[in-house]
């Protein structure tokens, strides 16, 4: 049977939303579907999460770490946590920030610890999918590489996601869901 997923994001200003729906689009390039829930806005109950095989948390960094809005979602959960309901199954991340070196590998690092505490199987990144993209030095682009893909929202929010960090997100959407899809069978 094909793996639930679902895409679990906060955002302010739109960019993980962007980056969101290109981890969306490599989902269902790999044969699968996801819908993406925004925290706080539509995912009233967060007792939702226990019907999905694999989600992806796109998070915006605040001062190098995940929104309030994140943590306060993760300590309405103690229900799952007590009954080990997410138990055994995958997460993935991807991240904004405004500029280089604002936290993306930070902001990543720091989310293991809650789902090390739900028992959730962290699937990394990597390098595997696409060595040349992620570590592309001709032109700026965000990305926890290799945590996760990202982008820079610029100080003020007006830099947009680039086509080199959507086809990021993408390419991670895909790895993600044949990671989940093949582990779900075993
Ligand atoms: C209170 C606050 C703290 C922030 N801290 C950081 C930071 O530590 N590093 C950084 O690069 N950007 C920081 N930002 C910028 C956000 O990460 C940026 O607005 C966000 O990634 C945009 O994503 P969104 O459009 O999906 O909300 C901060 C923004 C706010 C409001």
């Amino acid at each position: 049977m094909a793996p639930k997923i679902a895409i679990v994001i906060y955002t302010t200003f739109g960019h993980v939303a962007k980056l969101a729906e290109a981890e969306k689009k490599g989902i269902e390039a790999a044969g699968g579907q996801a819908t993406i829930y925004q925290i706080a806005e539509t995912l009233s109950e967060d007792v939702l999460l226990a019907q999905f095989d694999g989600v992806l948390y796109g998070i915006p960094t605040r001062f190098g770490n995940f929104p309030a809005q994140w943590k306060t979602f993760w300590d309405a959960t103690s229900p799952l946590w007590i009954y080990g309901s997410l138990y055994g199954k995958f997460a993935g991340v991807f991240i904004s920030t405004s500029s280089h070196g604002g936290g993306q590998e930070s902001t990543a690092l720091a989310t293991i610890s809650t789902f090390t505490h739900h028992g959730i199987s962290f699937v990394p990144f990597g390098y595997a999918h696409s060595f040349s993209k992620l570590t592309n030095l001709t032109e700026v682009h965000g990305g926890a590489l290799p945590w996760g893909a990202g982008t820079f929202s610029g100080s003020d929010g007006s830099r947009q996601p680039t086509a080199l960090e959507l086809e990021i997100a993408e390419i991670q959407g895909k790895a993600f869901y044949v990671h989940v899809a093949k582990s779900s069978q075993k």
